[in-house]
C-alpha cells in the first residue's frame, strides 16, 4: 500500500499559564492512501492533537518538532518553518523513509523544532485552550513551489469535529455554506457550487434536501447538523477525512448511522480516513487498523482485529475491558440496556 502520509518523530508542546504541555511525544506512525485508521485513547491522549497537526490547524501557541511528509507529488507542508531544502534533518528515522528519497514525490512537512507561528489557526481566538472547534477558511503561507501546493484543511483535508455547531455558520444557509467551500475550492460558479451542494445533501441523506438548502443549522437535529458538516468537508473532494469524535456527542442509533454514512462516502470517493474516538467498539466497526495513544504517546499500532482480539498492551486490554459489552454482542447489550423496564 502506498503511504499517503508519515509523520517522524512528531513531538507537539502547548503553551499554558506560562507552562508548557506536552501533548505528543515522538510519535511515528504511516497513513496508508485509502486506509481507514482510527486514533483511540482516553481523554487528555493527544488524538486531537495529532489530528490538528496532520491538518495543519494546531494553534500558534503549539510548539511542533519532527516532521509530516505528504507522499504526493501535489503537496507541501502545511507548516513547514521553512523551504526543506535548507532546513537541516534532524531526524533520525528520516531515512526509513524509503519514497522520500530523492527524485521520491515524498515532501518534507514539518522539520526542526519551532514555535508553530506558520500555522495559523482558525481556532486560536475563537476557541482558546481547546483543540475541538469551527474550522473556516485561514490565513496560509504560499508554497515556495508552483508545482506543489500546501495540503489544506477544508480543500485537501476534510475535518469534522464533535460539535457541529463549531464548524457550521449559524446565520448561513446550510446550502450556501456547503457551496461556498465547492465554489472557493473548485471554482464553481455559484450557480454550479449550490447544484454541488444539493447534490451533497442529497449523499449525505439529508431528508428533503430541497428545503433543508435553505434552512438554517439550528431548525436541523444533532444527527441532521453533523451530516451537513460531512457535506461541506467532503465538498471540495479531499483525500483526507479527519473525523475527530464526530459521533461522540450523538445517541447510539444516530451515531451508527453516521459511522455508515463516512464508511459509504470514504469507500465511494476513495477517501483515506482518520476516525478519532475514545471509543474502541466504535472504532472497531470502522477502521482497518487502530492506533492507541496514552498520555501523548503511541502505544499499540495494529490491524483492528489484532488490536481487539490480542491487545499487546494492557492499557489496550483496559479500554477493551471498560467498554460494556464489546465482547458480548454490544448492539444487543446496548438495546437491553435503553428497553425500559
Ligand atoms: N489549545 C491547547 N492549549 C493548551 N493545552 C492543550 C490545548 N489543546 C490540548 N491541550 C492539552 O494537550 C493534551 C492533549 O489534548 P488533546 O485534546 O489532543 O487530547 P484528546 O485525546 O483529543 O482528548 P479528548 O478525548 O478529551 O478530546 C491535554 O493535556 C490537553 O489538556
Ligand atoms: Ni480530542
Amino acid at each position: 500500500m502506498t503511504a499517503l502520509l508519515s509523520i517522524r518523530d512528531l513531538t507537539v508542546t502547548y503553551r499554558r499559564d506560562g507552562s508548557e504541555v506536552v501533548a505528543l511525544k515522538n510519535i511515528n506512525l504511516d497513513i496508508a492512501a485509502g486506509e481507514r485508521l482510527a486514533i483511540i485513547g482516553e481523554s487528555g491522549s493527544g488524538k486531537s492533537t495529532l489530528a490538528l497537526a496532520i491538518a495543519g490547524l494546531l494553534p500558534a501557541s503549539s510548539r511542533i518538532g519532527g516532521l509530516i511528509d505528504w507522499h504526493s507529488p501535489e503537496f507541501q507542508s502545511p507548516h513547514s518553518f521553512a523551504p526543506p531544502s535548507v532546513l537541516p534533518d534532524i531526524s533520525p528515522t528520516r531515512r526509513e523513509i524509503g519514497s522520500s528519497t530523492a527524485g521520491s514525490p515524498s515532501t518534507t512537512l514539518a522539520i526542526g523544532e519551532g514555535r508553530n507561528d506558520s500555522a495559523i489557526s482558525p481556532l486560536v481566538g475563537e476557541m482558546p485552550g481547546r483543540t475541538e472547534g469551527g474550522v473556516k477558511e485561514r490565513e496560509r503561507f504560499e508554497p515556495t513551489a508552483k508545482s506543489s501546493r500546501i495540503p489544506l484543511a477544508g480543500r485537501d483535508i476534510g475535518f469534522v469535529f464533535q460539535d457541529p455547531s463549531g464548524s457550521l455558520n449559524p446565520v448561513m444557509t446550510v446550502g450556501k455554506q456547503i457551496a461556498e467551500v465547492a465554489r472557493t475550492h473548485l471554482g464553481l460558479t455559484w450557480q454550479q457550487a449550490y447544484a454541488k451542494a444539493r447534490t451533497l445533501l442529497e449523499r449525505v441523506r439529508l431528508p428533503d434536501p430541497d428545503s433543508a438548502m435553505s434552512a438554517f443549522p439550528h431548525q436541523l437535529s444533532g444527527g441532521q447538523k453533523q451530516r451537513v458538516a460531512i457535506a461541506a468537508a467532503i465538498a471540495a473532494g479531499p483525500k483526507l477525512l479527519i473525523a475527530d469524535e464526530a459521533t461522540s456527542a450523538l445517541d447510539t442509533i444516530v451515531q451508527a448511522e453516521i459511522v455508515a454514512l463516512i464508511r459509504q462516502l470514504v469507500s465511494e470517493d476513495g477517501m483515506t480516513l482518520l476516525f478519532v474516538s475514545h471509543d474502541i467498539a466504535l472504532a472497531s466497526e470502522l477502521a482497518e487498523r487502530i492506533a492507541v495513544f496514552r498520555h501523548g504517546e503511541l502505544v499499540e499500532c495494529g490491524a483492528t482485529v489484532q488490536i481487539v482480539e490480542v491487545p499487546r498492551q494492557p492499557y489496550t486490554r483496559a479500554l477493551l475491558d471498560a467498554h460494556i459489552g464489546l465482547d458480548a454482542e454490544p448492539l444487543l447489550g446496548r438495546r437491553a440496556f435503553e428497553t425500559p423496564a
